[in-house]
């Protein structure tokens, strides 16, 4: 019986969703981290999983390595170097290619094992994973954010640990965010630093979260003072300080977020799929895809996929800023509907702001397309979409008329592109109600999606369509686009 703290030899077989690979040690199954599938290891036991049935190790050593593994780029996340690497790059040690074959092999085995594909079907067979290119300065990440230590340092955390570990530069960050050496200032009285590097020629935005019961009006000049240290002479940059979270306990008035320098705002270039340029706001702490290449890529793979005729109706659900919204309202045109949902304020407000007329995310084909954005959660918008359109909820708004924050009528495709934990079964039902003729999933989490396939198959809907794209280098992430139909 294995126990935490043992240590022995294990050959790594397969690559695990989330990034470990799996081994068998007398028997039982151990979910080794920092391995390459094919590798004769020693390893460290760090915990036993649910009811002893596994165990999750780490490598100590490696006896007999990959032709696939590599000397991790970034010392601070090598497994091998240190005994505390830090997250965000825990597919570093792979090869590239490598990397994008073991990401295959997690969609096909997540849509087989938890949507019930058959492993043989040509799509699983023919699956395609894109890799996107970095930028030409190496690195891909356009958002990242930093822990802040006690000393007012920045640094990461470990793998599942709460300490500071610090770090300065981030070989997977643009260089328009290492440009601002931010490592060198002493970020008192803050807890976390994140940054976004827009494809526009805008500043980068720094978002500086307050330590827990610091009001933001209070260190402006502080923070400011900071800055003036870490940029170098004559580098632009806008920074906001936002109040610390509250949690749904805490009464009492917000602090206001204050801003120190510049906007609080970026603008995202996005090239749409006949080819002009479209322009997005994104607000401090709104979601923007992190690849420096992914808007272009997903808008036009989303749109294509779509099938959407001129005069159609889409639904958008779980639409950030509008970035797929604005692929839909160009292929439905003048006469059509793009509905698009988002939950957080701040992002469901810049959505807004793109489709209205001072915003710049509609092409030509799209200037009098009816775009309706909501400000709510997906699951209670479907529910007061089906209460207006003769659901179980039926329903007309307050006033008498229809519910004015809801379209009339059946959509003709359904888009959802959701967090990590995916849509469930809820949505997954509400959408396969609403009867649409295609559902395009986007998915960041192979396994949620695979379970949520698996509901979807349970109403008699088909993968027709499957496309990967790595757009998340040197991590076990990847995203995945499925096209379901009917029947
Ligand atoms: C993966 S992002 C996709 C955004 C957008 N499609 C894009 O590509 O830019 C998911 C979005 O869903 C929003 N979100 C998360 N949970 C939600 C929910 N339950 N209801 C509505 N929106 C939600 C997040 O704020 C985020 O903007």
């Amino acid at each position: 019986m294995i126990e935490p703290g043992d240590e022995f030899e294990i050959v790594t077989d397969t690559i695990a969703h989330g990034g470990a690979c799996v081994g068998r040690h007398e028997g039982q199954v151990v979910f080794v981290r920092d391995a390459v599938p094919g590798e004769r290891l020693r390893v460290h036991i760090d915990s036993m999983g649910k009811g002893n049935r596994f165990a999750h190790a780490h490598v100590i050593e490696v006896l007999e390595p990959s032709p696939s593994r590599r000397t991790h780029p970034w010392p601070e996340a090598d497994a091998l170097l240190t005994p505390q690497p830090v997250g965000g790059a825990d597919y570093g040690h792979i090869l590239p290619d490598t990397q994008t074959r073991l990401k295959k092999q997690v969609i096909a085995e997540q849509l087989t094992r938890l949507g019930r594909m058959d492993p043989e079907s040509d799509l699983l067979r023919g699956l395609v994973v894109d890799a996107l290119d970095r930028t030409p300065d190496g690195g891909w990440r356009t958002r990242v954010h930093w822990a802040v230590d006690d000393t007012g340092r920045l640094g990461m955390h470990p793998y599942h640990g709460a300490d500071v570990l610090p770090v300065q530069e981030l070989p997977f960050a643009v260089e328009a965010i290492n440009a601002l050496h931010l490592w060198e200032g002493e970020w008192r009285n803050i807890q976390r630093v994140d940054v976004a590097a827009p494809s526009s020629s805008d500043p980068a935005l720094v978002v500086l979260t307050a330590a827990e019961g610091i009001i933001p009006e209070e260190i402006v000049d502080d923070v400011d003072v900071e800055l003036a240290t870490c940029l170098p002479a004559g580098q632009e940059v806008s920074a906001v300080i936002v109040p610390a979270p509250v949690s749904g306990r805490q009464r009492g008035e917000k602090p206001e977020p204050q801003l120190v320098r510049g906007t609080s705002e970026v603008h995202e270039a996005v090239t749409a799929p006949g080819g002009e340029k479209l322009m997005f706001r994104v607000g401090a702490g709104g979601f923007w895809q992190n690849h420096a290449k992914a808007p272009d890529w997903l808008m036009n793979t989303v749109a294509e996929a779509s099938g959407l005729e001129p005069g159609q109706t889409a639904w958008d659900l779980y639409g950030g800023a509008g970035l797929l919204a604005a692929g839909l309202a160009d292929r439905v045109g003048e006469r059509g509907t793009v509905w698009t949902v988002e939950g957080s304020p701040v992002t469901a407000d810049d959505a807004a702001h793109n489709f209205s007329p001072e915003g710049r995310a509609r092409t030509s084909g799209a200037r009098d397309t009816e775009v309706v954005v909501t400000r709510s959660g997906v699951e209670q918008a479907l529910r007061r979409w089906a209460a207006g359109n003769g659901g179980p909820h039926h329903a007309r708004s307050r006033r008498g008329g229809p519910r004015a924050d809801v379209p009339q009528g059946s959509p003709d495709v359904v888009v959802l592109d959701p967090p990590r934990q995916g849509a469930g079964r809820r949505v997954v039902e509400a959408i396969a109600g609403a009867e649409p003729s295609r559902i395009v999933y986007v998915a960041c989490d192979p396994a949620a999606l695979g379970r949520d396939a698996g509901f979807l198959r349970d109403h008699g809907w088909e993968p027709t369509w499957l496309r990967g794209v790595d757009m998340y280098p040197d991590t076990h992430h990847v995203e995945t686009i499925v096209v379901f139909e009917k029947g």
